[in-house]
């Protein structure tokens, strides 16, 4: 399916939020989008729709990833546990890295950054979830940043040309054609020696452990994980966080270039927040009107158009009378749901703060904040298998803006071709571009 939210949002219109199906390049997909069958999908258990089904078939990673990975996923769990409680100490790791990272990756000329800012942002996010993900020195590698940014496209590239082919030529077709296993080999090998000295580490001594997913994946594995699948889930959990925190962040500077006044704004808070608490996580969480920011700019363009992918394992039906005959991909509208005008009024005005002014006028509230889940919300899906990243990811890409915006001057250079710097095309996360985002170093700078 190409140009994905046009055609979602034509379906939405068309068939009134009833459900309504999709050709994709190899299969139809349902579409539902009434809040009955949008909370239905996200709770359903994975024996009835089955989310692993759904990404083996959308990514075909039988062909790509290690096998184990792709039928148990005990990492996930990990993830939402750990990611869920106190991220205090994973946040001052971030904004540990972020100054140094930020200037290695915006190289420009006497503080002049015209460059790829699609290209430059994955570096940055590659480094610093890097370092949440492994270590300090691997974390910096270009070698292994530049790794693991080639999987995560060359995941979503094999998964496209493996679908032209019948299932009996695709082992030997991933054998001949397949960059992921290679790639993902290549990382992994900057992984493995710190991971057997932790993993000596862990069987000598109790001294306090490093706080990281490397880490955590160690110590919670089941007995029957091998080194080689322990390792690939780290570098998948690389992976995805990625794709999805470089394109929000890509697209949250771009709509600060294009609003130049709500920069100002920003920054103000910014300044206020870091004078009172520093760089910690409670400044972060006080940054109401970023994190407002940062969900009106994903409520215009979401990371995905759609989420909740998942594959019948029966007959079933939904809430809502759909029925769904067993193997039928479904799927919850995300896009078209932000831009319904009975839940989001103006909707075509770029509105920065309206979240954080129903916040001041409500009194203080989750659901008004950026990681909040709902079957109006769906940047990270809902239900059973939400976005367990996603209290880093918020923070992380707090962080970023939060810098940036201190540092540099953004502006847009409207003459040139910036409308969308992916395809747009299925899953394929893609950020939309006013046109070329120039950064300029500030001469006053505040901050870290
Ligand atoms: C702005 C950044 C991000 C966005 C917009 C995002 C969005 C999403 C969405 C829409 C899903 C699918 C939910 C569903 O199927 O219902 C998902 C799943 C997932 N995300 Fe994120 N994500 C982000 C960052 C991250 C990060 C940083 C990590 C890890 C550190 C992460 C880890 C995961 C994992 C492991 C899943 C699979 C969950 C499962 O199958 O139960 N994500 N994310």
């Amino acid at each position: 399916m190409v140009r994905t939210d046009a055609v979602l949002q034509e379906g939405y219109k068309k068939y009134s939020r009833g459900p309504f199906k999709v050709a994709m390049f190899d299969r139809w997909v349902v579409f539902v989008s009434n809040r009955d069958a949008v909370e239905d999908v996200g709770r359903r258990p994975d024996s009835e729709l089955s989310v692993s089904e759904s990404t083996k078939e959308l990514f075909e990673t039988a062909y790509t990833v290690v096998k184990e990975t792709n039928n148990d996923q005990w990492h996930v769990d990990i993830i939402r546990s750990k990611f869920s409680r106190d991220l205090s100490s994973i946040v001052l790791d971030i904004v540990d890295e972020l100054p140094l990272a930020v200037v290695e990756c915006f190289q420009g000329t006497e503080g002049r950054f015209d460059g790829d800012i699609k290209a430059s942002v994955q570096k940055l996010v590659a480094r610093m979830s890097g370092r949440v993900c492994v270590d300090v020195p691997t974390c910096r590698s270009s070698e292994y940043t530049a790794l693991v940014i080639r999987s995560s496209e060359s995941i979503m590239k094999d998964a496209f040309v493996l679908k032209v082919f019948p299932d009996a030529l695709k082992p030997t077709v991933a054998r001949l054609a397949s960059s992921t296993r290679s790639c993902m080999a290549a990382a992994a090998s900057h992984i493995e020696e710190i991971y057997r000295s932790r993993k000596e580490q862990s069987e000598t001594d109790a001294q306090e452990k490093p706080n990281d997913v490397l880490q955590w994946f160690i110590d919670g594995a089941p007995a029957r994980a091998s080194d080689e699948d322990i390792i690939h889930r780290v570098l998948a959990i690389h992976l995805t966080a990625i794709h999805t925190s470089s394109t929000a962040i890509t697209q949250a500077l771009s709509d600060l270039a294009s609003y130049p006044e709500h920069a100002e704004v920003i920054r103000a808070e910014v300044e206020t927040v870091v004078a009172a608490d520093g760089w910690t996580k409670a400044a972060i969480d006080n940054m109401r009107k970023l994190d407002s920011f940062l969900k009106e700019s994903q409520r215009c363009n979401c990371v995905v158009p759609f989420v909740s992918l998942r594959k019948a394992m029966d007959d079933l039906t939904l809430t809502d009378g759909t029925f769904l005959p067993k193997g039928t991909m479904v799927a919850a509208v995300a896009s078209p749901i932000h831009h319904d005008a009975s839940l989001y009024p103006s909707l075509h005005t770029f509105d920065p703060f309206r979240f954080s002014s129903m916040f001041d006028a409500e009194g203080p509230s989750v659901t008004q904040r950026f990681t909040h889940t709902s079957a109006r919300w769906l940047t990270f899906g809902y239900g059973r298998h939400a976005c367990p990243g996603r209290f880093f990811a918020a923070d992380m890409v707090k962080a970023v803006v939060a810098h940036m915006v201190l540092k540099y001057n953004l502006k847009v250079q409207r003459d040139t071709d910036g409308m969308r710097s992916g395809l747009g095309f299925g899953l394929k996360p893609s950020a939309k571009l006013g046109g070329k985002v120039i950064m300029e170093r500030r001469k006053a700078e505040t901050g870290t």
